[in-house]
């Protein structure tokens, strides 16, 4: 048997709005392993909660998945191909697994979710017992009294202090960090093989969220749970991942074995991305790359690289025949002004950003002299004309390489 319990390929899922088709996710493939943990890292819009529900097919009108392949164990739960047509519907494939037999054999069962927003998954005006009881009741052929004894055993498992006595609470009469406990017992009740975790401690304090994480690695362990856990957040990744998919835009930027990732980060994006969690050792120094600008719209990505608008190391234009040590002038000199920086402005830019002499020298002459103006458009614009546009980052889609002998994919020019 294969180790492999899910299978993500090609995976698309877009919303067609007015304002034009979202493309939230945009050809994702990643695999889980049974007993592991995935984790789904990116800024906020990067689509990761999106590429978590299209697993489940659990994606509202205006989102469509218009392309790709969810595969389960034996299970196809997404099997879909686009045609020629892009506005037109994609082709099933007949081995899809029906709705109804997703939400009756799948959900719940073998892939239990786990939200960040607890009314996603517990109904206010039942108590937790009715609620516990009503899942273990529905996949187990157990009578109602024993339904609950397991209801109980579970919120003892969680650690839910005098679980007997809390069973006929409501939702609302449970902390916050108690509520999440009690969303896993729930995600746990009936052993599922894969739980799929949203956010699911963001909300909470960073104490609970630890106890949480704690419990849930536990728990994980016992039952040889594997998990796809979506965080935006680096310091749960370090504690609760085994592997890390990066996604940027709609796209996977890099995934990668934790550890890896964490001592040689090779995307750009995922740089910076660690670079914003503190060193926890004061004698490691870690060069930080602030991530600045906005995401991007999602409707309209940036050619090339996704991340070329915001990334700290675009590739030099080939045709400028640049140094290495020039172009990282270049570079700085250009996010200096793209940030309006003072000391582009300055009597002494050019002192600051050149001191030997100007590389491709008229456009970074003029440029100097439209920042001393205080004319920063014009001289970003002219900057990005002649170093960001020419540059491969901006006019080619990057392949996804496995740049050294590491089990690890990685899209960026400076590995192709
Ligand atoms: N119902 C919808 N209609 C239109 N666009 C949507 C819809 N749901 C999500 N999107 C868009 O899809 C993109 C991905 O959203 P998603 O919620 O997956 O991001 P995320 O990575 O989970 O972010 P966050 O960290 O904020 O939860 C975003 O641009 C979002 O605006
Ligand atoms: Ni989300």
């Amino acid at each position: 048997m294969s180790d492999t319990l899910l299978t993500v390929r090609d995976l698309h899922t877009h919303f067609r709005t007015d304002a034009g088709t979202v493309r939230a996710v945009d050809g994702i493939s990643f695999e889980v392993q049974r007993g592991e943990v995935l984790g789904i890292v990116g800024e906020s819009g990067a689509g990761k909660s999106v590429a978590a529900r299209s697993i489940m097919r659990l994606i509202d009108s205006p989102g469509v998945i218009v392309n790709g392949e969810v595969r389960f164990e034996d299970d196809l739960l997404v099997g879909v191909e686009r045609g020629d047509d892009p506005d037109g519907e994609p082709r099933q494939d007949p081995e899809m697994l029906s709705s109804r037999e997703i939400r009756e054999r799948i959900r719940g069962r073998e892939i239990a979710m786990i939200f960040q927003d607890p009314t996603e998954s517990l109904n206010p005006v039942f108590t937790v017992s009715e609620q516990l009881s009503e899942i273990i009741g529905l996949n187990r052929d157990v009578s109602a009294a024993e339904a609950e004894a397991i209801a109980v055993e579970r919120l003892r498992e969680v650690g839910i202090p005098e679980a007997e006595r809390r069973m006929d609470d409501y939702p609302h009469e449970f902390s916050g960090g108690m509520r999440q406990r009690v969303l896993i017992a729930m995600a746990f009740a009936c052993e599922p093989s894969l739980v799929i975790a949203d956010e699911p401690t963001t909300a909470l304090d960073v104490t609970v969220e630890a106890q949480i994480l704690d419990l849930v690695k536990d728990l994980a362990a016992r039952y040889d749970t594997s998990f796809v856990w979506v965080t935006h957040d680096m310091g749960v990744v370090a504690e609760i991942c085994d592997r890390v998919a990066v996604m940027y835009l709609g796209e996977l930027v890099e995934l990668a074995d934790k550890d890896d990732l964490f001592e040689s980060p090779k995307h750009p994006y995922t740089r910076a991305l660690l670079s914003s969690i503190p060193v926890p050792d004061p004698r490691v120094s870690r060069e930080t790359v602030p991530l600045s600008g906005d995401v991007p719209s999602p409707i309209h990505p940036p050619s090339g690289c996704r991340f070329h608008t915001r990334c700290p190391s675009l590739v030099a234009p080939a045709e400028l025949d640049l140094s290495d040590d020039e172009w990282d002038r270049v570079r700085r000199f250009v996010r200096a002004v793209q940030r309006e920086s003072p000391d582009a402005a300055a009597d002494d830019a050019r002192a600051t950003y050149f001191p030997d002499d100007l590389p491709a020298g008229e456009a970074v002459e003029r440029a100097l002299s439209l920042a001393a103006e205080g004319a920063w458009r014009d001289a970003a614009s002219l900057l990005t004309e002649t170093f960001v546009e020419p540059s491969v980052c901006t006019s080619e889609v990057p392949a996804l390489e496995s740049p050294d002998e590491l089990d690890r994919i990685v899209s960026c020019h400076h590995y192709s």
